[in-house]
Protein backbone atom coordinates (compact mmCIF):
# COMPACT_ATOMS: atom_id res chain seq x y z
CA UNK A 1 0.00 0.00 0.00
CA UNK A 2 2.70 2.43 1.21
CA UNK A 3 4.60 3.20 -2.34
CA UNK A 4 6.54 6.41 -3.76
CA UNK A 5 9.22 9.12 -2.80
CA UNK A 6 12.80 8.22 -2.74
CA UNK A 7 14.25 7.68 0.74
CA UNK A 8 17.85 8.20 2.74
CA UNK A 9 16.07 6.20 5.39
CA UNK A 10 16.34 3.02 4.15
CA UNK A 11 19.46 1.83 2.64
CA UNK A 12 18.42 -1.32 1.70
CA UNK A 13 16.88 -1.52 -2.00
CA UNK A 14 14.32 -4.65 -1.44
CA UNK A 15 12.88 -1.54 0.56
CA UNK A 16 9.76 0.25 0.13
CA UNK A 17 10.02 3.72 0.50
CA UNK A 18 8.67 5.96 2.65
CA UNK A 19 7.12 9.65 1.86
CA UNK A 20 8.23 13.00 1.81
CA UNK A 21 8.25 14.48 4.69
CA UNK A 22 9.44 11.38 7.09
CA UNK A 23 12.99 11.43 5.54
CA UNK A 24 13.50 15.12 5.75
CA UNK A 25 15.72 16.41 9.26
CA UNK A 26 13.49 19.32 10.73
CA UNK A 27 14.49 22.71 10.28
CA UNK A 28 14.21 25.36 13.17
CA UNK A 29 10.89 26.40 14.02
CA UNK A 30 9.55 28.07 10.89
CA UNK A 31 9.23 31.99 11.76
CA UNK A 32 5.49 32.32 10.73
CA UNK A 33 5.00 30.13 14.52
CA UNK A 34 4.66 31.85 17.42
CA UNK A 35 7.33 30.96 20.49
CA UNK A 36 9.68 32.52 22.57
CA UNK A 37 12.76 33.25 20.93
CA UNK A 38 14.74 31.59 23.28
CA UNK A 39 13.44 28.01 22.19
CA UNK A 40 14.42 28.82 18.48
CA UNK A 41 18.35 29.19 20.02
CA UNK A 42 18.19 25.95 22.05
CA UNK A 43 17.04 23.38 19.62
CA UNK A 44 19.26 24.56 16.82
CA UNK A 45 22.48 24.47 19.68
CA UNK A 46 21.20 20.32 19.99
CA UNK A 47 21.40 20.35 16.37
CA UNK A 48 24.68 21.60 16.11
CA UNK A 49 26.08 19.45 18.84
CA UNK A 50 24.68 16.67 18.05
CA UNK A 51 26.39 16.73 14.20
CA UNK A 52 30.09 17.09 15.66
CA UNK A 53 29.30 13.66 18.01
CA UNK A 54 29.31 10.33 16.55
CA UNK A 55 25.32 9.37 16.53
CA UNK A 56 24.33 7.00 19.75
CA UNK A 57 23.46 3.16 18.49
CA UNK A 58 21.86 2.82 21.78
CA UNK A 59 19.44 4.54 24.14
CA UNK A 60 18.10 3.52 27.45
CA UNK A 61 15.52 5.34 28.72
CA UNK A 62 12.39 4.59 31.05
CA UNK A 63 9.50 2.34 30.13
CA UNK A 64 7.19 4.89 28.20
CA UNK A 65 3.22 5.00 28.59
CA UNK A 66 0.69 5.68 25.77
CA UNK A 67 -1.24 8.46 27.18
CA UNK A 68 -3.87 7.50 24.04
CA UNK A 69 -4.36 3.90 23.24
CA UNK A 70 -7.54 2.49 21.41
CA UNK A 71 -7.10 -1.49 22.44
CA UNK A 72 -10.99 -2.33 21.18
CA UNK A 73 -12.42 -5.58 22.31
CA UNK A 74 -12.76 -9.28 21.91
CA UNK A 75 -10.15 -10.94 19.49
CA UNK A 76 -8.88 -7.41 18.05
CA UNK A 77 -8.29 -6.66 22.01
CA UNK A 78 -6.73 -10.38 21.99
CA UNK A 79 -4.58 -9.36 18.75
CA UNK A 80 -3.48 -5.90 19.37
CA UNK A 81 -2.90 -6.07 23.21
CA UNK A 82 1.03 -7.60 23.14
CA UNK A 83 2.29 -4.95 20.81
CA UNK A 84 1.52 -2.00 23.44
CA UNK A 85 1.84 -4.68 26.42
CA UNK A 86 5.47 -5.39 25.43
CA UNK A 87 7.03 -1.88 25.71
CA UNK A 88 4.85 0.33 27.21
CA UNK A 89 4.30 0.48 31.22
CA UNK A 90 0.83 1.93 31.02
CA UNK A 91 -1.95 3.35 28.37
CA UNK A 92 -4.54 5.44 28.92
CA UNK A 93 -7.27 3.26 27.09
CA UNK A 94 -10.20 5.17 24.87
CA UNK A 95 -13.30 4.47 25.45
CA UNK A 96 -15.43 4.51 22.07
CA UNK A 97 -16.23 1.06 22.08
CA UNK A 98 -19.93 -0.20 20.64
CA UNK A 99 -21.89 0.97 23.11
CA UNK A 100 -19.58 3.29 24.45
CA UNK A 101 -17.72 2.69 28.34
CA UNK A 102 -19.64 5.51 29.88
CA UNK A 103 -19.89 4.13 33.43
CA UNK A 104 -17.71 3.36 36.10
CA UNK A 105 -19.31 0.12 36.19
CA UNK A 106 -18.82 -1.02 32.83
CA UNK A 107 -14.54 0.94 32.31
CA UNK A 108 -14.37 -2.16 35.67
CA UNK A 109 -15.71 -4.49 33.48
CA UNK A 110 -13.80 -3.58 30.54
CA UNK A 111 -10.22 -3.53 32.43
CA UNK A 112 -11.09 -6.79 33.88
CA UNK A 113 -11.00 -7.92 29.93
CA UNK A 114 -7.58 -6.67 29.12
CA UNK A 115 -6.13 -7.88 31.94
CA UNK A 116 -7.17 -11.30 30.93
CA UNK A 117 -6.55 -10.89 27.70
CA UNK A 118 -2.37 -9.58 28.58
CA UNK A 119 0.71 -11.66 27.99
CA UNK A 120 1.26 -13.95 30.77
CA UNK A 121 4.03 -11.93 33.00
CA UNK A 122 2.81 -9.13 31.96
CA UNK A 123 2.94 -5.59 34.15
CA UNK A 124 0.98 -3.88 31.57
CA UNK A 125 -1.57 -1.28 33.46
CA UNK A 126 -4.51 0.16 31.40
CA UNK A 127 -5.73 3.57 32.88
CA UNK A 128 -9.61 3.52 32.32
CA UNK A 129 -11.57 6.20 30.64
CA UNK A 130 -15.34 7.43 30.47
CA UNK A 131 -16.43 8.35 26.94
CA UNK A 132 -18.61 11.42 28.00
CA UNK A 133 -21.86 12.10 26.65
CA UNK A 134 -25.12 15.07 27.47
CA UNK A 135 -25.98 12.53 30.29
CA UNK A 136 -23.19 11.83 32.13
CA UNK A 137 -23.79 12.87 35.93
CA UNK A 138 -21.69 14.73 38.30
CA UNK A 139 -22.43 11.40 40.14
CA UNK A 140 -20.56 8.93 38.03
CA UNK A 141 -17.80 11.57 38.31
CA UNK A 142 -17.92 10.60 42.10
CA UNK A 143 -17.75 6.75 41.69
CA UNK A 144 -14.98 7.29 38.58
CA UNK A 145 -12.44 9.30 40.68
CA UNK A 146 -13.79 6.94 44.04
CA UNK A 147 -12.74 3.65 41.88
CA UNK A 148 -9.25 4.27 41.65
CA UNK A 149 -9.16 3.13 38.17
CA UNK A 150 -11.04 5.58 36.06
CA UNK A 151 -8.23 8.25 35.28
CA UNK A 152 -10.30 10.84 32.73
CA UNK A 153 -13.30 11.43 30.69
CA UNK A 154 -13.18 12.06 26.98
CA UNK A 155 -15.01 14.28 25.23
CA UNK A 156 -15.79 13.51 21.74
CA UNK A 157 -18.39 16.06 20.09
CA UNK A 158 -20.59 13.99 18.54
CA UNK A 159 -20.04 12.56 15.03
CA UNK A 160 -16.42 14.05 14.82
CA UNK A 161 -14.67 10.55 14.47
CA UNK A 162 -15.04 7.11 15.08
CA UNK A 163 -17.60 5.88 17.30
CA UNK A 164 -18.33 9.49 18.57
CA UNK A 165 -22.00 9.18 17.75
CA UNK A 166 -22.96 9.10 21.11
CA UNK A 167 -20.81 11.93 21.96
CA UNK A 168 -21.36 15.77 23.39
CA UNK A 169 -23.89 17.80 21.18
CA UNK A 170 -23.49 20.97 23.36
CA UNK A 171 -20.78 21.11 25.66
CA UNK A 172 -21.29 24.87 27.71
CA UNK A 173 -25.70 23.61 27.02
CA UNK A 174 -24.88 20.20 28.63
CA UNK A 175 -21.62 19.21 30.58
CA UNK A 176 -21.00 22.55 32.46
CA UNK A 177 -21.92 20.45 36.29
CA UNK A 178 -20.21 17.56 35.03
CA UNK A 179 -16.80 19.59 33.86
CA UNK A 180 -17.20 21.36 37.19
CA UNK A 181 -17.58 18.00 39.30
CA UNK A 182 -14.38 17.07 37.03
CA UNK A 183 -12.14 20.26 38.16
CA UNK A 184 -13.49 19.15 41.74
CA UNK A 185 -12.14 15.84 41.64
CA UNK A 186 -9.18 16.46 39.21
CA UNK A 187 -10.44 14.15 37.04
CA UNK A 188 -8.58 15.30 33.27
CA UNK A 189 -10.69 16.10 30.03
CA UNK A 190 -9.52 14.70 27.46
CA UNK A 191 -10.55 16.00 23.87
CA UNK A 192 -10.97 14.74 20.38
CA UNK A 193 -10.52 18.59 18.96
CA UNK A 194 -12.33 19.45 15.90
CA UNK A 195 -15.79 20.95 15.52
CA UNK A 196 -18.50 18.66 13.52
CA UNK A 197 -19.89 21.90 12.00
CA UNK A 198 -20.26 20.25 7.84
CA UNK A 199 -19.31 24.05 6.91
CA UNK A 200 -16.04 24.35 8.27
CA UNK A 201 -13.39 22.64 6.30
CA UNK A 202 -12.14 19.61 7.76
CA UNK A 203 -8.70 20.81 7.43
CA UNK A 204 -9.62 23.75 9.37
CA UNK A 205 -11.86 21.82 12.04
CA UNK A 206 -9.39 21.37 14.91
CA UNK A 207 -8.34 25.51 14.54
CA UNK A 208 -11.89 26.79 14.76
CA UNK A 209 -12.61 24.09 18.22
CA UNK A 210 -9.63 25.58 19.85
CA UNK A 211 -11.87 29.19 18.81
CA UNK A 212 -15.44 28.12 19.81
CA UNK A 213 -14.91 25.55 22.53
CA UNK A 214 -11.56 24.92 23.95
CA UNK A 215 -10.22 28.62 24.70
CA UNK A 216 -13.54 29.57 26.28
CA UNK A 217 -13.65 26.23 28.01
CA UNK A 218 -10.18 27.06 29.48
CA UNK A 219 -11.21 30.30 30.54
CA UNK A 220 -14.39 28.88 31.79
CA UNK A 221 -12.67 26.17 34.17
CA UNK A 222 -9.34 27.65 34.68
CA UNK A 223 -8.95 24.82 37.39
CA UNK A 224 -9.45 21.65 34.42
CA UNK A 225 -7.09 19.38 33.59
CA UNK A 226 -7.42 19.17 29.77
CA UNK A 227 -5.41 17.03 27.20
CA UNK A 228 -5.97 18.08 24.35
CA UNK A 229 -5.52 14.64 22.06
CA UNK A 230 -3.70 14.07 19.09
CA UNK A 231 -2.86 17.88 17.79
CA UNK A 232 -2.31 18.24 13.99
CA UNK A 233 -1.94 21.96 13.65
CA UNK A 234 0.63 24.83 14.33
CA UNK A 235 -2.85 26.69 16.09
CA UNK A 236 -3.16 23.72 18.31
CA UNK A 237 0.98 24.49 19.36
CA UNK A 238 0.09 28.22 19.63
CA UNK A 239 -3.17 27.40 21.95
CA UNK A 240 -1.08 24.74 24.19
CA UNK A 241 1.54 26.79 24.93
CA UNK A 242 -0.61 30.03 26.13
CA UNK A 243 -2.22 27.82 28.71
CA UNK A 244 -0.19 27.18 31.65
CA UNK A 245 1.72 24.64 32.21
CA UNK A 246 0.15 21.89 34.34
CA UNK A 247 -3.09 22.38 33.35
CA UNK A 248 -3.17 22.09 29.44
CA UNK A 249 -1.10 19.56 27.79
CA UNK A 250 -1.05 17.53 24.31
CA UNK A 251 -0.29 14.35 23.17
CA UNK A 252 1.17 13.98 19.77
CA UNK A 253 0.72 10.81 17.33
CA UNK A 254 3.87 9.38 14.93
CA UNK A 255 1.89 10.05 12.05
CA UNK A 256 1.26 13.88 12.80
CA UNK A 257 5.16 14.27 13.29
CA UNK A 258 5.81 12.22 10.69
CA UNK A 259 3.66 12.74 7.54
CA UNK A 260 1.77 16.04 5.66
CA UNK A 261 -1.69 15.55 3.94
CA UNK A 262 0.63 14.22 0.79
CA UNK A 263 0.49 10.77 2.27
CA UNK A 264 -2.93 10.48 1.82
CA UNK A 265 -2.55 10.81 -2.21
CA UNK A 266 1.04 9.49 -2.84
CA UNK A 267 0.88 7.87 -5.68
CA UNK A 268 -2.88 6.78 -5.52
CA UNK A 269 -5.15 6.95 -2.03
CA UNK A 270 -3.69 5.39 1.05
CA UNK A 271 -6.19 4.53 3.21
CA UNK A 272 -3.78 3.44 6.04
CA UNK A 273 -2.70 7.01 6.28
CA UNK A 274 -6.38 8.21 6.86
CA UNK A 275 -6.89 9.09 10.34
CA UNK A 276 -8.65 11.95 12.23
CA UNK A 277 -8.13 15.28 12.80
CA UNK A 278 -6.98 14.40 9.17
CA UNK A 279 -3.20 14.83 8.53
CA UNK A 280 -2.41 18.52 7.91
CA UNK A 281 0.08 20.58 5.61
CA UNK A 282 3.62 20.20 6.04
CA UNK A 283 4.48 23.56 7.90
CA UNK A 284 2.22 22.27 10.82
CA UNK A 285 3.86 19.08 10.96
CA UNK A 286 7.28 20.83 11.25
CA UNK A 287 5.17 22.84 14.19
CA UNK A 288 4.33 20.20 15.86
CA UNK A 289 8.18 18.69 15.39
CA UNK A 290 9.36 21.84 16.87
CA UNK A 291 7.10 21.92 19.76
CA UNK A 292 7.45 18.53 20.76
CA UNK A 293 11.55 18.69 20.61
CA UNK A 294 11.64 21.42 22.69
CA UNK A 295 12.20 19.65 25.55
CA UNK A 296 8.32 21.43 26.66
CA UNK A 297 6.95 19.27 29.62
CA UNK A 298 3.28 20.39 27.48
CA UNK A 299 3.65 17.56 25.03
CA UNK A 300 3.93 13.94 25.76
CA UNK A 301 3.21 10.11 23.66
CA UNK A 302 -0.20 9.03 22.77
CA UNK A 303 0.38 7.07 19.45
CA UNK A 304 -3.70 7.18 18.85
CA UNK A 305 -3.44 3.65 17.70
CA UNK A 306 -6.34 2.59 15.99
CA UNK A 307 -6.38 -0.69 14.76
CA UNK A 308 -9.44 -1.15 11.92
CA UNK A 309 -9.67 -4.53 10.09
CA UNK A 310 -7.99 -4.28 6.37
CA UNK A 311 -11.22 -4.56 4.71
CA UNK A 312 -12.72 -1.76 6.94
CA UNK A 313 -10.02 0.13 5.52
CA UNK A 314 -9.53 -0.45 2.30
CA UNK A 315 -13.18 -0.07 0.98
CA UNK A 316 -15.64 2.59 -0.94
CA UNK A 317 -15.94 4.23 2.26
CA UNK A 318 -13.07 3.11 4.69
CA UNK A 319 -12.80 4.36 8.29
CA UNK A 320 -10.51 6.64 9.77
CA UNK A 321 -8.04 5.42 12.30
CA UNK A 322 -3.95 4.04 11.64
CA UNK A 323 -2.52 1.38 13.72
CA UNK A 324 1.28 2.58 14.97
CA UNK A 325 1.14 0.57 18.17
CA UNK A 326 4.27 -1.74 16.50
CA UNK A 327 6.09 0.76 15.40
CA UNK A 328 5.60 3.86 17.39
CA UNK A 329 8.58 4.06 19.08
CA UNK A 330 10.90 3.47 16.78
CA UNK A 331 8.96 6.13 14.83
CA UNK A 332 9.36 8.78 17.70
CA UNK A 333 12.87 7.68 18.18
CA UNK A 334 13.35 8.68 14.49
CA UNK A 335 11.57 11.55 14.77
CA UNK A 336 13.78 13.51 17.39
CA UNK A 337 17.06 11.66 15.88
CA UNK A 338 16.18 13.43 12.96
CA UNK A 339 15.65 17.09 15.01
CA UNK A 340 18.66 16.53 17.05
CA UNK A 341 16.97 16.12 19.75
CA UNK A 342 17.55 12.57 20.91
CA UNK A 343 18.19 13.78 24.35
CA UNK A 344 14.73 15.23 24.72
CA UNK A 345 12.79 11.80 23.43
CA UNK A 346 12.67 10.38 27.29
CA UNK A 347 10.46 13.27 28.51
CA UNK A 348 8.29 13.26 26.05
CA UNK A 349 7.78 9.21 25.84
CA UNK A 350 8.15 8.37 29.98
CA UNK A 351 8.51 11.91 32.37
CA UNK A 352 5.61 14.36 30.82
CA UNK A 353 2.79 12.38 30.45
CA UNK A 354 3.33 10.72 34.63
CA UNK A 355 3.85 14.14 35.53
CA UNK A 356 1.12 15.73 34.14
CA UNK A 357 -1.14 12.58 35.89
CA UNK A 358 -0.02 13.09 38.96
CA UNK A 359 1.40 9.27 38.62
CA UNK A 360 4.57 8.01 39.20
CA UNK A 361 6.86 7.49 36.67
CA UNK A 362 8.02 3.87 35.49
CA UNK A 363 11.15 2.61 37.07
CA UNK A 364 11.95 -0.13 34.56
CA UNK A 365 13.86 0.94 31.29
CA UNK A 366 13.34 -0.23 27.77
CA UNK A 367 16.33 -0.18 25.45
CA UNK A 368 16.30 1.28 21.80
CA UNK A 369 18.81 -0.21 19.43
CA UNK A 370 19.97 1.48 15.88
CA UNK A 371 19.35 -1.83 13.85
CA UNK A 372 16.99 -2.57 10.78
CA UNK A 373 13.65 -4.19 11.71
CA UNK A 374 10.97 -4.67 8.75
CA UNK A 375 7.55 -3.89 9.26
CA UNK A 376 5.19 -6.74 8.46
CA UNK A 377 2.59 -6.22 5.88
CA UNK A 378 -0.21 -7.89 8.04
CA UNK A 379 -1.36 -8.96 11.61
CA UNK A 380 -3.52 -11.56 10.97
CA UNK A 381 -6.60 -12.31 14.23
CA UNK A 382 -9.02 -15.00 14.19
CA UNK A 383 -11.15 -12.62 12.06
CA UNK A 384 -8.92 -10.92 9.41
CA UNK A 385 -6.17 -8.71 9.24
CA UNK A 386 -4.75 -5.29 10.40
CA UNK A 387 -2.61 -3.38 8.36
CA UNK A 388 0.15 -1.32 10.95
CA UNK A 389 1.44 2.33 10.01
CA UNK A 390 4.38 1.71 7.47
CA UNK A 391 3.73 -1.45 6.07
CA UNK A 392 6.44 -3.64 4.85
CA UNK A 393 8.88 -0.63 5.26
CA UNK A 394 12.08 -1.16 7.51
CA UNK A 395 12.52 0.87 10.37
CA UNK A 396 15.71 1.63 13.15
CA UNK A 397 15.54 1.75 16.61
CA UNK A 398 14.21 -1.51 17.59
CA UNK A 399 12.76 -1.38 21.09
CA UNK A 400 13.64 -4.05 23.36
CA UNK A 401 13.19 -5.09 27.30
CA UNK A 402 16.40 -4.44 29.16
CA UNK A 403 17.96 -7.38 30.56
CA UNK A 404 18.40 -7.55 34.41
CA UNK A 405 21.74 -5.78 35.35
N1 LIG B 1 -8.03 8.68 15.28
C1 LIG B 1 -8.85 8.04 14.47
O1 LIG B 1 -8.85 8.30 13.27
N2 LIG B 1 -9.70 7.09 14.92
C2 LIG B 1 -9.94 6.69 16.28
C3 LIG B 1 -10.79 7.68 16.99
C4 LIG B 1 -10.10 8.96 17.39
O2 LIG B 1 -9.12 8.94 18.13
O3 LIG B 1 -10.52 10.03 16.93
C5 LIG B 1 -10.59 5.31 16.27
O4 LIG B 1 -11.16 4.93 17.30
O5 LIG B 1 -10.50 4.60 15.26
ZN1 LIG C 1 -9.82 11.39 18.34
ZN1 LIG D 1 -7.97 8.08 19.31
Amino acid sequence: MQTTATSTFSAKPHVKHLPGPFLRPSPPYSARVHLPSSRNKTSISIAMAASSSPPPQELTITRPDDWHLHLREGDVLAAVLPHSAMHFGRAIVMPNLKPPVTTTARALEYREEILRALPPGSSFVPLMTLYLTDNTSPEEIKLAKKSGVVFALKLYPAGATTNSQDGVTDIFGKCLPVLEEMARQEMHLLVHGEVTDQHVDTFDREKVFIEKILAPLVQRLPQLKIVMEHITTMDAVNFVESCKEGHVAATVTPQHLLLNRNALFQGGLQPHNYCLPVLKREIHRQAIVSAVTSGSKQYFLGTDSAPHDKRRKECSCGCAGIYSAPVALSLYAKVFEQAGALDKLEAFTSFNGPDFYGLPRNTSKIVLRKSAWKVPDTYSYSSGEIVPMFTGNTLEWLPSDQLEE
